[in-house]
Order: C-alpha cells, then structure tokens, then sequence
C-alpha cells in the first residue's frame, strides 16, 4: 500500500478524482468500481466539474457500485442507486446501462447476487476500485466477522454502521437492517484500490487497516494483501511508504 497525506479534504478530493480521470482518459472503456457514502461526495463533485470542462469523457466506461440496501425503493434519496445518479451519474456521458448497482428489491436476492457476480466476471475485471471506510473497518458493507465472503451476498449490518449512517435518514429507524454487498473476494480482484480516508475520527481504524494484524475482525486490512492499493486520507497517521 502507498499512503498519500492531503492537509485538506478539497484536495484530497482534487487528487481522487485526477488518478479516476487519468484511468478513465488512458483506458476509455475502463471498469470503475464506485462507491457511496458520505466520503466520495467531494471528489464525485470534482469529477464532474472536469467532465464539464470537455477533458474527460465516461461514454465507454462502465461502473459497478459496491453496495445497495435492500429494501429501499430506488426513488428513496437514500437508496444507493438514488445516491450514484444525483451526485455523479446524472451530469456526466455514462450510459446509465453500463452502470451497476445491485438491486436491494429484488424478489430472489440470492438470485440477484450471482447474476452481480456473472455481470461482474464478464465485463470485469474492475481496473480502479474506489473504497470508503466504515468506523468498524467495514468496505463496501463487509462487516467485521470471523470469516468474510467471496461473491456478492446479503449481510445483517452491524448496529455501529446503521448509527453512523442514520445522519441520512430521519431516525435510525428508518436505516434499512440488510444490504447487499461485493463480497471481499469481488474487491480484492481489482486491479487496482484506492481508499479514501477522510476525518481524524477514522485515524485509529485507518491505522489498524495500515499497520494492525490482518484479520476479518477488520476486514480492510486484507487490503494488506493487494499488490496495488493507494490510500488517500487527510488523517494524521504513520506508515511506511507515505506521502
Ligand atoms: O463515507 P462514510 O459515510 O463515512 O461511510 C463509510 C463507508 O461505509 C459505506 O457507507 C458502506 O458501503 C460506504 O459507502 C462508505 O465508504
């Protein structure tokens, strides 16, 4: 892993965003990975800002989203579908065929899963990876267990992840209890990661992802275990090859 420290988010966002238009500008066709939450807003807004200068354009590549809730309807704002379409999809060239979000209201979810993962074997692999990171050490919405999945699946979400994400909804209950995920198997395949760290708050996880042991009780430090992982964080933290 390579680590970059930004003195600020706006430029850490800049800097996301260039290394995913540099794949996109060398590779037009390129597959993205993409994810949602609150850490890839800026640097979505940063996309767009260069998509709207005319230097760069999505009309061949092709995305796969890392999640989706299962049970929100698609118009909800926060379903993760709703999410990629009003901070990112909606204002550049991408054919909204080529973008893939799993669907968290099909009928036969397990169904759904396997057709995520065949989608994503024929026209993967994911050349660049965009991660975010949960408090717990969660990615896509791999929570912390004593053994992690390979493929896409529906998983329980941890309390402490529907807590940090209710600041989306009214009330916690209204945060959905299931999702669907990329399995750990699907994010470790991508040619290339590049995780996005932003908040002092998440310097200890970051940390453990970084330097701890290599354990599914966090599941972003299999990450150690990937050739090709840049990490983008404004989070005061030490490792070996830093920026
Ligand atoms: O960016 P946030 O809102 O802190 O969330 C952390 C991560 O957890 C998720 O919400 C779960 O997939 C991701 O979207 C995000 O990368």
């Amino acid at each position: 892993m390579i680590l970059h420290k930004f003195k600020n988010q706006s430029d850490l966002d800049r800097a996301a965003a260039d290394l995913i238009i540099a794949m996109v500008r060398a590779k037009p066709n390129a597959v993205l990975g993409m994810a949602t939450g609150g850490t890839p807003v800026g640097l979505y807004q940063e996309i767009v800002k260069t998509y709207q200068s005319g230097l760069v354009s999505f009309a061949q590549a092709k995305t796969f989203n890392l999640d989706e809730y299962v049970g929100l309807p698609v118009t909800h704002q926060e379903s993760y579908r709703n999410f990629m379409q009003r901070n990112l999809f909606d204002h550049i060239d991408i054919q909204v065929a080529n973008t893939h979000v799993p669907d968290g209201n099909a009928a036969d979810i397990d169904a759904e899963c396997r057709l995520y993962d065949k989608m994503m074997f024929e026209q993967g692999p994911v050349d660049l990876q965009l991660l975010g990171i949960g408090g717990n050490g969660h990615i896509g919405f791999n929570e912390p267990d004593s053994q992690l999945s390979r493929g896409t699946y529906q998983v329980t979400l941890k309390e402490e992840t529907r807590e940090a994400n209710k600041r989306f909804f009214n009330h916690i209950d209204e945060v959905p209890t299931q999702a669907v995920t990329m399995g750990m198997g699907s994010i470790m395949q991508a040619k290339v990661i590049l995780l996005v760290v932003k908040g002092q708050e998440k310097a200890e996880i970051l940390d453990r992802t970084l330097n701890g042991p290599i354990t599914t009780q966090v599941p972003a430090s299999l990450l150690q275990t990937h050739p090709r992982v840049i990490v983008m964080t404004d989070c005061d933290v030490n490792y070996k090859v830093s920026y």
